[in-house]
């Protein structure tokens, strides 16, 4: 990595804690990846309650936050009705309606339910990641599915429009499939870049896959229903916010699933500036 990127995702992280961490809180999802190591020291600084908690995503998430010194507790040790004060994570690629794609390092399914636990999820990212559409730089959807699926999941993804799916493999000296912290296999699926819902309102794209065009909810959702996937490295849909005032307007039971799409991305960029990208609700 250039100094100019490495810095780009400091100088992020350090605006995203700023204003995001509350030095108070007591429990703090942390994402996986190479920009969060960033947001990690950036909250050691910062934090000022000896009790916090921190959620690791993972293997790698959780051997970051224990090398900084501080305290992980594993997700399925949470109690029933506390949700994390804020979680940050980075990001594959983020559209102009917040939309995200994750797993380039094969963490997804713990990141997803670490973002819907969190009251707000926070994406930090440098310039590379800040697009207008999905697939637009980076060039596949990350997918976990089981191992024995994998001949289905790549049949059905490529019924469904993607051009070239593959099973990813190790880089480095052994061959064979990439194993995931569930003990699972990374499908990378490319598809054409996606519509926003802004783009399927304006008739540029039906969206549903029909003529070509698929639209970032429905493609998650068209994966998502796949036998044998896990979770898709899509997140979009509501954010914290929208998910809890639809609640509240529903009066329905709280559930844990909050929402996974982030309510601000900060992308650092070439320049040492701060770019954010906020919901419109904040
Ligand atoms: O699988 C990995 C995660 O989704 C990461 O958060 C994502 O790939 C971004 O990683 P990085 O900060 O290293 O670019």
């Amino acid at each position: 990595m250039t100094d100019a990127i490495e810095s780009a995702k400091k100088a992020a992280a350090i605006q995203a804690v700023k204003e995001h961490f509350d030095p108070t809180a007591t429990h703090v999802g942390i994402g996986s990846g190479t920009t969060i190591v960033y947001v990690v020291e950036a909250i050691k600084d910062a934090s000022t309650n000896p009790q916090i908690r921190f959620v690791p995503t993972g293997y790698q998430s959780r051997q970051v936050i224990v090398q900084a010194g501080l305290t992980p507790i594993a997700f399925d040790s949470l109690p029933p009705d506390v949700m994390l004060d804020v979680a940050f994570d980075g990001a594959d690629e983020v559209d102009e309606e917040l939309n995200c794609i994750k797993g380039g390092g094969a963490c997804l399914f713990q990141e997803k339910l670490v973002a819907e636990r969190a009251k707000k999820f926070v994406c930090v990212a440098d310039y590379r990641k800040n697009q207008s559409r999905l697939l637009t730089f980076w060039p596949t959807i990350p997918i976990e599915v089981a191992p024995i699926s994998v001949p289905n999941v790549l049949t059905s993804l490529r019924t469904i429009g993607s051009t070239k799916p593959e099973l990813r493999t190790t880089l480095l000296m052994k061959s064979g499939p990439l194993k995931t912290d569930q003990d699972f296999f990374i499908v990378d699926a490319p598809f054409p870049p996606l519509l926003t819902t802004a783009d399927v309102a304006a008739g540029k794209g039906k969206g549903d896959g029909s003529d070509g065009t698929w639209e970032v909810n429905k493609l998650s959702r068209a994966i998502k229903e796949l036998t044998g996937v896990l979770e898709v490295g899509i997140f979009s849909g509501l954010n914290g916010n929208e998910a809890e005032a639809l609640r509240v307007k529903e009066s329905s039971v709280r559930t844990v699933t909050g929402g996974q799409k982030p309510v601000a991305v900060y992308f650092g960029m070439q320049d040492g500036s701060v770019q954010v990208r906020k919901a419109k609700d904040l």
